[in-house]
């Protein structure tokens, strides 16, 4: 449907060109773990033995969700638009993160139900806010078009300033809930297996939020594409992170992949376009009760485990400066003959 968003393999040339530059280094070889596949990865993806990030930037896509209007949040649906004040602000976790690791940023709204000031934010917005998919679609198939179109608008204009590598985040109140059910759409599961406690539910929350989602899936029952299941159950900012992942994939550009509902846009993203998987780094597995199952279906391997269960992309900039070390080894260190060090007994 995207034919767009063309995406070319990583060429297996160059990963054996990487791994004999890997292997050189001055340690026993593979001793470098994940950072090594890591290096691998970023150097077939910029096409080089000298790969190095310039201009990352965290995108951080918001909207609401009509769903949060069925009591599936511990937080009222408000509460998207008050902490997109907050990035604007520069006082949400992800800013501080940011900040710390010399990450641009740049707050997207998608469809936030009502801005508190316009001041600081790329106003892209589709509509106030998804449908409830209680018992009906979030969305047209038009305004999930228009969604996906700004997300891959952004990385475009991110490109255009230089950056190739972007995190994606997001900001939503209800949307694991709607991350849930797509989940269980594209993967063919029972939701209850993907519904999780989200910002913080109770027992008999949770049990709600369930029972809330069974009755909707029940009500969107058939076989679809992944891309039908994002207009039915999804929301406009996850429909944006699909957009900005395949565009940034097309224009070769370093993904890096925060927590579940990023992951579940990967995983809409990799029904369409198989091939974008190869541009992602799966930065971490949270809290939330179906993000390990879901980072499986995508064979992903997270770089941290920390519990993390935030969003706003808090779990990709986090992952950042492992992303940085494995560059910085492939660049800087010394090899065996350079250094005068020894090689493995025969
Ligand atoms: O990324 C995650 O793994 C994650 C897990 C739980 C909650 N969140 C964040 O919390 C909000 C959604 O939670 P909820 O309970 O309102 O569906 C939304 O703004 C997400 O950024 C994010
Ligand atoms: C305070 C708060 C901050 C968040 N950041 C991402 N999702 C969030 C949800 C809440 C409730």
């Amino acid at each position: 449907m995207h034919n767009k968003f063309v995406i070319e393999a990583l060429d297996q040339g160059l990963a054996e060109a990487l791994i004999n530059k890997i292997d050189l280094k001055t340690k026993p070889q593979g001793s470098l773990g994940q950072l090594e596949s890591l290096a691998c990865q970023i150097g077939q993806i910029q096409q080089t033995l000298e790969p190095e990030i310039r201009q990352p930037k965290m995108i951080v896509f918001a909207a609401d969700h009509g769903i949060a209007l069925e009591g599936v949040s511990a937080f009222p649906q408000e509460v998207t638009a008050q902490m997109v004040q907050n990035f604007v602000n520069g006082g949400a976790a992800v800013n501080v993160f940011c900040r710390q690791h010399g990450l641009d940023f740049e707050i997207v709204d998608v469809g936030v139900g009502q801005l508190l000031s316009e001041q600081g934010v790329q106003l892209c917005k589709v509509a106030n806010g998804t449908k409830s998919f209680l018992n009906a679609d979030a969305m047209s198939k038009a305004q999930c078009l228009q969604a996906i179109d700004v997300g891959a608008e952004r990385v475009a204009q991110a490109a255009r300033e230089g950056s190739n590598l972007l995190a994606f985040g997001e900001m939503g109140i209800a949307n694991t809930a709607s991350a849930a059910a797509i989940m269980a759409g594209c993967l063919g599961l029972d939701v209850s297996d993907c519904v999780g406690r989200g910002t913080g539910l109770d027992d008999q929350g949770l049990q709600h939020k369930t029972a809330v989602l069974q009755q909707a899936m029940q009500y969107h029952q058939g076989e679809y594409s992944a891309q039908q299941w994002l207009a039915k159950v999804g929301g406009f900012e996850i429909a944006a992170m699909v957009g900005a992942m395949l565009e940034a994939a097309h224009r070769r550009i370093v993904i890096l992949v925060d927590g579940f509902i990023c992951s579940a846009a990967a995983l809409v993203a990799s029904q369409i376009n198989p091939l974008v998987t190869q541009y992602m780094i799966f930065c971490h597995q949270g809290a939330e009760h179906a993000h390990q199952r879901l980072l499986e279906a995508l064979e992903a391997k997270p770089l941290l485990d920390l519990a993390l269960r935030l969003g706003e992309g808090s779990g990709a900039v986090l992952a950042y400066p492992l992303v940085e070390s494995a560059l910085v080894f492939l660049k800087e260190m010394a090899s065996f003959d350079s250094a005068g060090v020894s090689r493995e007994r025969d």
